[in-house]
């Protein structure tokens, strides 16, 4: 569904990726783990439209994706959470839900996949009225994500949907993601919390210092003593 292949991207001077290749099949989780700075957050931006490639390629369903600006790529079904959520704090839930859908048109479709939103992340029905920027961070994490899943996406690109969470809520975050790749939709999961990533992900990317250090099986990768004592903590 996805090919990035040996793709560049700089920040100035800085050369955040350095030919990075890698893919996701259709309907898979691929988890993308690496220490801080890895390039991580630049790969999601790169497939996002966010950041311009300085080398290599992105191919979405065949087509390359280079010269589409991110808005085109979200109406073909690339949605970017992006980490710190990138919520609009005074607007409310049901407003920045609606934001999600901004590029459809068909308002019967979108009532139901909203109805769909707040089934798989309940908390958010509770809170429609309330301002975004007055929920927890629990909260604004699901609120970011059913934004996100309002475009109706094939791929969702996540960036650290963990991070900042207690322990509880990062088990309802994992609970709903799971749920979402059930429902058929592709996912990069992007995360710190590199043990539960590579348990609900079919296959993993190890970055470091903007290259692919490895990548395959989760499983095989989580028990391999390398991954384990740089990314895991020890086994
Ligand atoms: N806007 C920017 N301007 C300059 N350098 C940047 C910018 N964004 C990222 N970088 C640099 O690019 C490299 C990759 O950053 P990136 O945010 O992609 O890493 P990451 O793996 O997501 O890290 P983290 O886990 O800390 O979020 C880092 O060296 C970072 O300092």
């Amino acid at each position: 569904m996805l090919d990035v292949d040996a793709v560049h991207v700089h920040h100035g001077a800085i050369a955040a990726l350095r030919g990075v290749s890698l893919n996701v099949r259709e309907g898979e989780v691929l988890s993308i783990i690496g220490s801080n700075g890895a390039g991580k957050s630049t790969l999601l931006k790169a497939i996002a439209g966010l950041l311009p490639l300085s080398g290599g390629s992105i191919r979405y369903c065949g087509e390359a994706l280079h010269d589409q600006p991110p808005h085109l790529r979200v109406r073909r079904g690339i949605a970017l959470v992006p980490e710190g959520r990138g919520l609009f704090a005074s607007l409310s839930v049901a407003d920045n839900l609606r934001l999600g859908a901004y590029s459809r048109h068909n308002a019967a479709a979108v009532a139901s996949d909203l109805e769909q939103v707040l089934s798989l992340l309940p908390r958010l029905r509770e809170r429609l009225t309330q301002s975004a920027g007055t929920l927890s961070g629990g909260e604004q994490q699901m609120l970011a994500i059913g934004r996100a899943l309002l475009a109706r996406p094939r791929l969702l690109l996540l960036d650290e949907p963990s991070m900042g969470l207690a322990p509880r809520l990062v088990d309802d975050i994992f609970a709903s993601i799971a749920e979402i790749a059930r429902n058929g939709v592709s996912i990069v999961l992007v995360e710190q919390n590199a043990r539960r990533a590579m348990s609900l992900s079919m296959r993993t990317c190890v970055l470091a210092s903007g290259e692919v250090a490895m990548q395959g099986d989760s499983a095989q990768l989580r028990d391999d003593p390398a991954v384990a004592a740089a990314y895991l903590g020890g086994l």
